[in-house]
């Protein structure tokens, strides 16, 4: 399938991912993005689609996080003819981090990156794959904010537009652009 219009993309991009009702618990609908990531057609017209977002934002490093978010943003990272810079959760990275904690639903978590990958000359996209409650993604747009870099975007593939994370992430980002493929 050829794919010109926002439309084609969202169309084929929703058709490549699957519902799994009540994973990992009960009441929760897990969007499932292994279909896509097995239909190269539909994996590269996603990662065509976050590259060129990456060129149109002027990005040097794109900042995935663990961990679809390595899956999306290594391809889109090489595509756009840029770093990758990985986001971890916290303990997995070797070498001085930045740590950020950030609240779950029950609990907490902490996500870390390398202090030394972004630098002032850095122009930084940050890559997902679900926006959710937002929660992880602010983290991580307040760990970009604490290295020397400049963040110039989020993108991620999907947002569950029944939770507030897109508008969580949109007063978090200011004039910051933020792009979901999809909204479902
Ligand atoms: O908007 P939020 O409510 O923060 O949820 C979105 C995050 O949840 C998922 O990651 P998860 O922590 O499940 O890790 P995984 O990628 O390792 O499966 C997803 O990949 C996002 O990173
Ligand atoms: N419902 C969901 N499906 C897939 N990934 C998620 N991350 C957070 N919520 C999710």
């Amino acid at each position: 399938m050829t794919v010109s219009t926002h439309e084609e993309l969202s169309e084929l991009l929703g058709s490549r991912v699957r519902d799994i009702p009540d994973h990992p618990k009960p009441g929760i609908v897990f969007k499932d993005i292994t279909p896509l990531l097995a239909d190269p057609a539909a994996f590269a017209a996603l990662t065509e689609a976050l590259a060129a977002t990456a060129g149109r934002l002027g990005a040097t490093k794109v900042v995935g996080l663990e961990a679809r978010g390595f899956i999306l943003g290594a391809p889109v990272a090489l595509a756009a003819g840029v770093g990758f810079v990985p986001v971890r959760k916290a303990g997995k990275l070797p070498g001085a981090t930045l740590s950020q904690t950030y609240d779950l639903e029950y609990g907490s978590a902490e996500i870390e990156i390398h202090a030394e990958d972004l630098t002032a000359e850095d122009r930084v996209l940050i890559v997902d794959d679900v926006l959710a409650t937002g929660g992880t993604a602010e983290a991580a747009i307040g760990l970009v904010r604490r290295t020397p870099a400049r963040l110039v975007g989020l993108a991620v593939l999907m947002e569950l537009g029944f939770l507030p994370g897109g508008a969580r992430v949109r007063e978090a980002l200011g004039e910051v652009p933020y792009q979901a493929l999809l909204t479902v």
